[in-house]
């Protein structure tokens, strides 16, 4: 199993959410920024490596939500997601097609890579925008 993670990243009562550009796996979908757990890594400090190497932000991780488990017919991965905070940089996309400060009320009409589905959801319950 792949263990990833990804992060929910809040600035002013907005969400940065990420599109993946066609040379990657699940090409033109939105994610949260993030990436494969290293050996010997903490789950916040693959976060934070990623998401600078990603996009050149300095983030702290808060709240870890409920990790996902999708079974795909080539891998199954673990997707675990963090509320995190905004510390600093300028984004600069280094991998992804775009990205979007999205409105909360915004967040379920964006066509998700398949396990960030529930977590949406649980953030949207979370912040009661059922
Ligand atoms: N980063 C990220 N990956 C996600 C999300 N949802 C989801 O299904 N994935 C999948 C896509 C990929 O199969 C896997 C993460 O791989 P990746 O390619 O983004 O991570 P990475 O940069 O560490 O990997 P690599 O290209 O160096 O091999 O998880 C998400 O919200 N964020």
């Amino acid at each position: 199993m792949i263990r990833v993670t990804c992060a929910i990243l809040e600035q002013h009562g907005r969400v940065l959410i990420t599109q993946r550009s066609e040379a990657m796996r699940e090409p033109l979908l939105w994610e949260f920024p993030g990436g494969k757990l290293e050996p010997g890594e903490s789950e916040q400090e693959c976060l934070q490596r990623e998401v600078e190497e990603e996009l050149g932000l300095k983030i702290l991780p808060v709240t870890r939500l409920t990790p996902v488990v999708h079974h795909a017919s080539h891998q199954s991965i673990e997707l675990i997601p963090f509320i995190c905070k905004y510390e600093g940089g300028i984004v600069a996309l280094t991998e992804h097609r775009a990205y979007q400060w999205a409105e909360l009320r915004e967040l379920r009409g964006y066509d998700w890579c398949a396990p960030d589905v529930p977590i949406v959801e649980e953030y949207l319950n979370l912040k009661q925008l059922e």
